[in-house]
């Protein structure tokens, strides 16, 4: 279990998460729901560490973890793919995609065995710059950056967003394999409750920095939807 108890996440003096409590299984996809600016994106930084301060417990199968610095979290196993994917556009695919191997237990800088099988455009095309590709397969890049750090955790900031039709449905694929068949823990931040509803086991609404349902995903009705998403 990724554990989160009484949480609350602050930027400067601003306090966006209140005391956020949330079991994330092991194994599972966990999709983090609400309406823009709720608090989910804080929530993926708080258990990076990226926010300015935290208070309350993460634990991570049984190791406390929420005062660890950011790489101490990567080596535990949590891996990032942020909103808007942070590409070094100047760097080749092959670079971008090094740069996760940093938080790899044994050190080792290589292209992930599963690239070649996920993403076969990059495992092609590796000395193109990052900067050249459409936002579809930044996605992917970001995705297989977070993958060479050998996580047993993904954190996906709205994967989808802003990628053209014809690839939203790879993407979708390779998030629900990544669990499926790889094993990996996916938290996945989403808009998009078809698609949420299709690839998570579990679900988190939030509204104004605080989770106010959570449970299995289907126990999702169209009601809690509409009431909390709709704007
Ligand atoms: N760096 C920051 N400094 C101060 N406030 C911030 C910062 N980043 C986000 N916020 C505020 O925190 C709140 C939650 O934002 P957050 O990005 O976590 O929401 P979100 O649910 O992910 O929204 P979206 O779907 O738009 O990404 C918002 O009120 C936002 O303005």
């Amino acid at each position: 279990m990724l554990k989160l108890t009484n949480v609350n996440s602050f930027y400067d003096r601003s306090h966006i998460l209140h005391a956020v409590c949330l079991d994330i299984p092991i194994g599972k996809v966990t999709a983090v729901l609400g309406r823009n600016g709720t608090g989910k994106t804080t929530l993926l930084k708080t258990l990076m560490g990226l926010t300015d301060r935290m208070e309350g417990q993460i634990n991570l199968e049984g190791t406390e973890i929420g005062k660890e610095p950011t790489f101490r979290r990567a080596r535990a196993g949590i891996a990032y793919v942020p909103q808007g994917r942070e590409i070094i556009p100047d760097f080749s695919i092959r670079e971008n995609i090094l740069m996760g191997a940093f938080a790899r237990p044994d050190g080792k800088r290589e292209i992930p065995e599963l690239v070649p099988e996920l993403f076969p455009y990059l495992m092609d095309n590796l000395e193109r710059a990052g900067g050249v590709l459409s936002g579809g397969q930044q996605q992917q890049l970001a995705i297989a950056r977070a993958l060479a750090a050998q996580p047993k955790i993904i954190l996906l900031d709205e994967p989808n967003e802003g990628i053209q039709p014809s690839i939203v449905e790879e993407i979708e694929a390779v998030i629900i394999r990544l669990n499926r068949e790889v094993g990996l823990t996916v938290v996945l931040v989403e808009q998009n409750v078809a698609f949420a509803r299709q690839a998570a086991h579990y679900f988190a609404m939030m509204e104004k920095g605080r989770i106010v349902v959570s449970g299995a995903i289907d126990e999702l009705s169209d009601d809690m939807v509409h009431r909390h998403m709709a704007v």
